[in-house]
Order: C-alpha cells, then structure tokens, then sequence
C-alpha cells in the first residue's frame, strides 16, 4: 500500500529506445531517469521486466507497443501499478511487413538472394550461372491461393483485408472478435467456425494473437497435421505460440513449406526453411513515433488527472479535470468501498463534487472530486485513513 506525495516532479524511466514524439510529452514537472531506482512511471517496448522489483513511488507502466506479455501484468495489478498498451499503434508497420515477407518467401526471395551473392568472385561467369542455377528458387504466387488469419484485432483485420486486395481468398478466425474490427472486415472475409477449420484449408497461415495461457504452443504436432502439405506459417506475434520441437519437425518432413518468424533463437536459426526476421514488425520511424507518443500522452493523463485509458489491467475510467483535488483509489471489487471511501472523506468536512467507479474482474478504480479547496496538511491523513480500509491497493491525491 503507497502513500502518494503531492506536486514533486515526476520521475520517467524508459528500459528501451523510445521515440521522441513520446519523451517530448515530458516537460516542465517531468525528469527522465533512466538510471532511476524509484520511476513514477516506466516507458518499455520488449524488455523482459518479470524479474524487476518496482520502486514504491512507481504507479505506471506503459508498453509501447501491442504485447504485453514481457509486463508481470498480475503483480502490477496487486500493487496497483496500471499497465497501459497502445493499441493499434504499431498495426500497419506490422501488416506491411506480413504481406512483403509472404510474397517476399512465397517466391524464395531470401533464399535467391543470399545465393546471388554467394557468385561474387565468378567474374564474367555471373550472369550465366544466375540463369541456370534460378531454377532452385522457382517459387508460389499468392494469387488465388487461401490465406487463414488468426486473431481478427488490429493487425489480422489489416492484413486480412489487403490479403483480399492481392487476389488471395481469406478465412479468419477469431472468437472474440471486438464490435469495432467485425465492422472493419470486408464481407469477403470467409469466417471458419473453428481453428482447424482454419487450418485443413489455408495454403498461408498468419497469427496475430497475444500469446496468453490459451493460445502458447497453439501450433504442435496435432495441428500440422490438420494442416495443408507444404503450407507456409507466418508468425509475427510470439515465439510461445509455436512448438518449436513439433515445428522443426514439421520443417524437416515438408509438412511445412516456410516458417516465417520475427522471433529467431538458437533453434528456429537451424531450422530448414525457416525465415528468421529480427523482430522488425513494428520497427518503423513512423510506428515507433505513433506507440512513443500515445503511451506517453497516456502516462501523463493518468499522473495528472488520474484518468485511464487503454489499460490492460486498470478499468477504464474518465472524468473531466477540473484542477481542484481528486482523490484516486484503486481497490478491490468488494461492496461498500465507495461508502467507505466518502465516508473518510466527510470525515474531513470535504465535500464531493463528481465521481466515478468502476470495476474489471477482482480490482475497481474509483475518482471522487472534491468540490472545496482543501488545505494541502490534511492530505497525507485523508489518503492514510482511506489506504487503511480493507480492501484498498492504492490512493493518491492529484
Ligand atoms: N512482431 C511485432 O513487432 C509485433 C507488433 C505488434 C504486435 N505483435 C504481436 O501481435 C499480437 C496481436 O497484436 P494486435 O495489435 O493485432 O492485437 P489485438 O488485441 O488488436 O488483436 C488480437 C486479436 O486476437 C484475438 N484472439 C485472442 N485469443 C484468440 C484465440 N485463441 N484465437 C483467435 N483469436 C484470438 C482477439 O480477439 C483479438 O481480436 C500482440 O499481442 C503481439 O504479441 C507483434
Ligand atoms: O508487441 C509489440 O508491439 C511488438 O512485438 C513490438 O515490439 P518492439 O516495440 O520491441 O519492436
């Protein structure tokens, strides 16, 4: 349980490169530490921050970019620490890349150009053994051929879309496809009523989920089977989503044609015919500005007014900012919390304004706003009698 000072200029730590659209939305009361021990917010793209303890002035995180599976995102929760993504941020560099590498490897591209370098040295020979050694790399073109999409959220239903564009048929599957996408998605988009469906009837195969309890090793030996001979597999999510065991020996039989990843390791590097690609989905200047600039605006709303937006673990919650004092608490999702919080506020003779609570899963979020000028002494009292009720995580007072 924290105890929040009031006014003090705020500490940013970022544990990678962060783009500066995003650092420059930290002037005035802000400082970037990178050497900090105690952030009052941290900027992270893919550093792997399970095995950080968080300082106790910590109360954000935000994750520039889509996955968040690099976030110990339950023991932030239990420490009231709001972990923000930027949704959609980074989609189109990754739909770009998807569709290049997929006609880029349906035509042996990568593999012929390594080869055409390999004729340096030959001399006058080049062009001659260029034409008769292309033969080994003839390839697929893409034109009518099926492409199953995995996870129809903010990079499938871009890539789906534009899929059908190249004269590809498209099938999708996404159970939990958000209202917003459903209505992005061409009608030409065939829904499969089930993954293997999917599977028995792609020639292509991308995957664009999060890599959760329920989807790791989504791709094993019992699923290749399913699938198509030679079909070619795009994954620009997570390595956990494919066995690499299975896989290898998916590669090694010809089963699969091409494995396509943006997350090489020792053992996809000695696969056959796997595609290593250095993790390049969303390294774009443009993407990397747009995920720096919206979790840092997001950041800074949160720690100035205590309002959330795009949280993967805090309810959303708004209420307009009015500048007089707000308390913020995130607690648990039991009854009377709000009769309690407003209870110890009236304590104070304070009375309230505006408010909201709400709540996702175990964990709420309430805002009360309090309508008089509150004198700044009786702050670390009022945030010590509502941090002692049961059940409350966090309070701050802005
Ligand atoms: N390679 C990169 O640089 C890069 C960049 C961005 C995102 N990613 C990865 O791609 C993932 C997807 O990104 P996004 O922005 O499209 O996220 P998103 O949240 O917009 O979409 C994910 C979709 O997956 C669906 N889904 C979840 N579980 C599913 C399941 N079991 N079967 C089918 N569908 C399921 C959800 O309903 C959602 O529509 C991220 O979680 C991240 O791991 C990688
Ligand atoms: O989930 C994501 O957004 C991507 O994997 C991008 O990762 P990066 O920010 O490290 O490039």
């Amino acid at each position: 349980m924290s105890v929040i000072t009031l006014e003090k200029v705020k500490t940013i730590k970022t544990l990678n490169n962060i783009a500066e659209s995003g650092l420059n939305v930290f002037r005035d009361d802000y400082k970037i530490d990178n050497e900090s021990e105690n952030p009052d917010a941290i900027l992270v793209r893919s550093f792997n921050m399970h095995s950080l303890d968080f300082g106790h002035d910590l109360k954000a995180i935000a994750r520039a970019g889509a996955g968040v599976n690099n976030i110990p995102v339950d023991k932030c929760t239990e420490q009231g620490i709001v972990v923000f993504n930027t949704p959609g941020a980074n989609a189109n560099a990754v739909k770009e890349l998807v569709l290049t590498t997929l006609m880029a490897s349906s035509r042996n591209l990568f593999a012929g150009v390594q080869w055409a370098k390999s004729l340096e040295g030959e001399g006058d020979q080049v062009p001659k053994l260029v034409e008769s050694g292309k033969k080994q790399f003839v390839g697929k073109e893409i034109k009518g051929k099926t492409l199953g999409v995995i996870g129809l959220g903010a990079i499938g239903a871009l890539v789906a879309n534009d899929a059908l564009d190249l004269d590809m048929d498209v099938i999708g599957f996404d159970p939990f496809i958000s209202v917003d996408t459903a209505w992005n998605l061409s009608r030409n988009v065939k829904r499969a009523m089930s993954i293997e469906e999917l599977f028995a009837n792609s020639d292509y195969i991308t995957v664009h989920v999060p890599l959760t309890d329920d989807t790791k090793g989504m791709f094993n030996e019992v699923t290749f089977s399913i699938m198509k001979e030679g079909v070619q597999i795009l994954n620009f999510s997570r390595d956990g989503l494919v066995n690499e065991e299975d896989i290898a020996v998916a590669l090694e039989s010809g089963k699969v044609g091409k494995y396509i990843t943006d997350f090489p390791n020792e053992s996809v590097l000695k696969m056959k015919n796997a595609v290593p690609i250095p993790h390049l989905g969303a390294s774009t200047q443009e993407s990397e500005e747009n995920c720096a600039f919206m979790a840092a605006r997001q950041v800074k709303e949160f720690l100035e007014t205590g309002n959330i937006k795009n949280s993967v673990n805090f309810p959303n919650a708004s209420l307009p900012y009015t500048g007089k004092r707000r308390v913020a608490a995130f607690h648990k999702n039991v009854p009377n919390m709000v009769g309690q919080i407003t209870s110890a506020i009236s304590d104070y003779h304070l009375n309230i304004a505006d408010m909201v609570n709400r709540s996702r899963g175990d964990y709420a979020y309430t805002m009360i706003d309090i309508e008089d000028k509150v004198n700044g002494d009786v702050i670390p009292g009022l945030v010590d009698k509502i941090n002692h009720i049961e059940g409350i995580v966090t309070t701050r007072v802005i």
